[in-house]
């Protein structure tokens, strides 16, 4: 039987680079891992595409889905759903690939009750300023909508006690070095070494 792929959680701060961070790891690995789209009510920011950056959903559409089962974890974050489709996940690790799921810390704790196994990795910021600064530079949200997502950073970041890991991401190559690092230790440690990484532990 072919065996399950390894569910890797990002969460932290709003504006602390998981975004940023998870498609420079793509676009240096884009074999290992499937990242997992999610839906929101939100609406798109100017260049996001439907399907790619999100699915976007109206409310109705929204509460419709988790009505009928189809999300594996749901959060409702600063005025807006989001929430991680469960038939992709489950399909997607039943091929033995990784999936990487980019969420806020309440999807996240719902996510670790269903895979306790699950590899959680909170992205810390330098400092709440450079959060802030990096933020109000992406250019994308109002005053307002910067100050609720500030608040919910301070909150979320009490809660980096509940991840396996926690990685700061003072320059974007040191934050994507160590999760590399932290999936292969994680792949050896269950003794699914891939076949890249067995070439390293070969003795002649
Ligand atoms: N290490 C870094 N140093 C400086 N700026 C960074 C760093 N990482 C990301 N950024 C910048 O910070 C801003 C926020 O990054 P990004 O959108 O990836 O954050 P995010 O955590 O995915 O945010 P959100 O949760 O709101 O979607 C972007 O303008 C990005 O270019
Ligand atoms: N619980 C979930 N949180 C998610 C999901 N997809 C994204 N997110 C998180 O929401 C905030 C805000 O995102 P933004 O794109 O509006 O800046 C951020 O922390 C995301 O990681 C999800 O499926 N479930």
């Amino acid at each position: 039987m072919q065996e399950k792929g390894l569910l890797i959680v990002l969460s932290g701060p709003s504006g602390v680079g998981k975004g940023t961070v998870r498609k420079e790891i793509f676009s240096q690995e884009d074999t290992a891992f499937e990242y997992s789209i999610s839906m929101t009510t939100r609406a798109p920011r100017q260049g996001e595409v439907n399907g790619v950056d999100y699915f976007f959903k109206t409310r109705e559409e929204f509460e419709a889905l988790i009505k009928q089962g189809k999300l594996l974890e749901y959060a409702e974050f600063v005025g807006n759903y989001y929430g991680t489709p469960v038939d992709y996940v489950q399909e997607t690790l039943n091929k033995g690939k990784d999936v990487f799921l980019e969420i806020e810390v309440e999807g996240a704790k719902q996510v670790r009750e269903k895979f306790p196994d699950g590899l959680f990795i909170f992205l810390v910021p330098p400092s709440l300023s450079e959060l802030k600064k990096r933020i109000v530079t992406r250019g994308t949200e109002s005053e307002e909508v910067i100050n609720n997502r500030m608040n919910a950073a301070k909150e979320e970041i009490e809660m980096m006690h509940l991840y396996d890991y926690v990685v700061e991401n003072d320059k974007v190559e040191n934050a994507v070095e160590k999760i590399k690092a932290i999936v292969i230790a994680e792949h050896l440690r269950r003794e699914r070494v891939e076949p890249k990484y067995k070439r390293m532990l070969e003795v002649n």
